[in-house]
């Protein structure tokens, strides 16, 4: 009998100025895996190192580029990998994932945050393991080791967090090289090898309100940049002044996005950043003349501007003449050469969702097969 459901993820913006590592919104534009698994179909799957038929749908992002082993792709090694920690080698026989994805890639919209929170529910829900969110966070923070895309996309919402400092036997733990957690592509031999489970509650959040009046406009470069590109420009100290200038804002910053009216005057100047975005400009052509020129005085409406994330998008928050504000942000990009489409999106106020589908009788146990 089969079994069938949909993970649902959200894409996310991190930092929102000054939170580096530490603010994320979860955006309503979703990452979609439909899975079933149907014994019945087994020869359909084998073809699969792990009896895993992936497929895109042809108008995902990535589409044609993303590998479709399941031992290759992010989404399916991460479901391995949890699979893996309770010793469950492979995906059950005649599992089918069909993916939909409209999050951009590489542009700093948490495509791989979202990639990796779906790849650590869809573990959870083939092994019928039964973690909650809260523990799933941990799988996720083995992978992706930053915390903001990763808890706005798991948990929804205007998230802050932070890592809690570990024990010594923890930390031995967390800092495994992500080649012995997430199993090796190109069809290699399984090592056997059960990575050991994470330490628990590694990730601590809270949700922050979030005005309804205020929209988020995402203007999308056409060009990637890899989140690790973007963070090895990045200094390895700073200095007390700038760390204090960005302590400042992101205090106020957390409030100021909650109160009614929307306040301009302290939001524009609660996004000023000196940790990332200025060391980033040497990656994002346009940066400097798109952050400084578009202010909530040349633009009614506007509340604030920054980088999405590590880039190349840019994020502006605003209440009203979303149009004009994204062109005058597109243009500016146009003088560089870089092209770009935008989009308006509103807050994800419930994170990452999975929900049975019609076709679906969960009576059954998934069937494994022996080793
Ligand atoms: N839906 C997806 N399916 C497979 N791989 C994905 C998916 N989303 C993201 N990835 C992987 O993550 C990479 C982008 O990650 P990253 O550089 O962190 O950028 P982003 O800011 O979009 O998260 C992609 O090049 C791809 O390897
Ligand atoms: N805090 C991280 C956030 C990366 O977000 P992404 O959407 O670009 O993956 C950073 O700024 O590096």
């Amino acid at each position: 009998m089969a079994r069938s459901f949909l993970i649902k993820v959200p894409a996310s913006s991190a930092n929102i100025g000054p939170g580096y590592d530490v603010l994320g919104v979860a955006l309503a534009l979703f990452l979609e895996l439909e899975v079933t698994i149907d014994s019945s179909k087994a020869s359909e799957t084998n073809a699969d190192p792990n009896n895993c038929l992936l497929s895109y749908s042809e108008d995902s992002e990535g589409y044609g580029n993303v590998p479709l082993s399941s031992d290759a792709n992010l989404i399916t090694r991460t479901a391995l990998y949890v699979l893996r920690c309770s010793n469950i080698r492979k995906f059950p026989l005649g599992t089918k994932v069909h993916v939909r994805n409209p999050i951009p890639l590489g542009r700093g919209l948490g495509s791989s945050g979202a990639a990796v929170v779906a790849g650590v529910m869809l573990g959870n829900e083939i092994g019928q393991l039964g973690f909650t969110k809260q523990r799933m966070l941990d799988f996720c923070l083995m992978i992706e080791r930053h915390p903001d895309n990763i808890t706005a996309a798991m948990m929804g919402s205007f998230c802050g967090s932070f890592l809690r400092a570990l024990t010594p036997q923890e930390v031995e733990r967390r800092e495994i090289p992500l080649a012995e957690v997430l199993p090796e592509p190109s069809g290699g031999e399984d090592t056997g090898l059960v990575p050991p489970l994470p330490p628990i509650d590694i990730g601590r959040h809270v949700k922050y309100n979030w005005n309804p009046k205020i929209k988020c406009i995402a203007i999308i470069p056409q060009f990637e940049l890899s989140t690790a590109d973007s963070r090895s420009v990045l200094p390895k100290a700073y200095t007390t002044e700038d760390l204090v200038f960005n302590l400042q804002r992101l205090a106020v910053l957390t409030n100021a996005l909650t109160l009614d009216p929307p306040n301009p005057d302290l939001i524009y100047p609660a996004m000023q950043d000196r940790v990332h975005q200025p060391y980033r400009k040497i990656l994002i052509p346009g940066l400097t003349e798109i952050l400084q020129s578009v202010t909530p005085t040349t633009h009614k409406g506007l509340l604030g501007i920054c980088l999405s994330g590590a880039g190349p998008t840019i994020l502006a928050l605003a209440t009203e003449n979303f149009e004009e504000i994204a062109h005058e942000i597109i243009n500016t990009f146009d003088k560089e050469n870089v092209k770009c489409t935008w989009k308006l999106l509103d807050v994800a106020h419930d994170g990452s969702t999975v929900e049975p589908l019609p076709a679906s009788s969960p009576v059954d146990a998934p069937a494994f097969q022996d080793e």
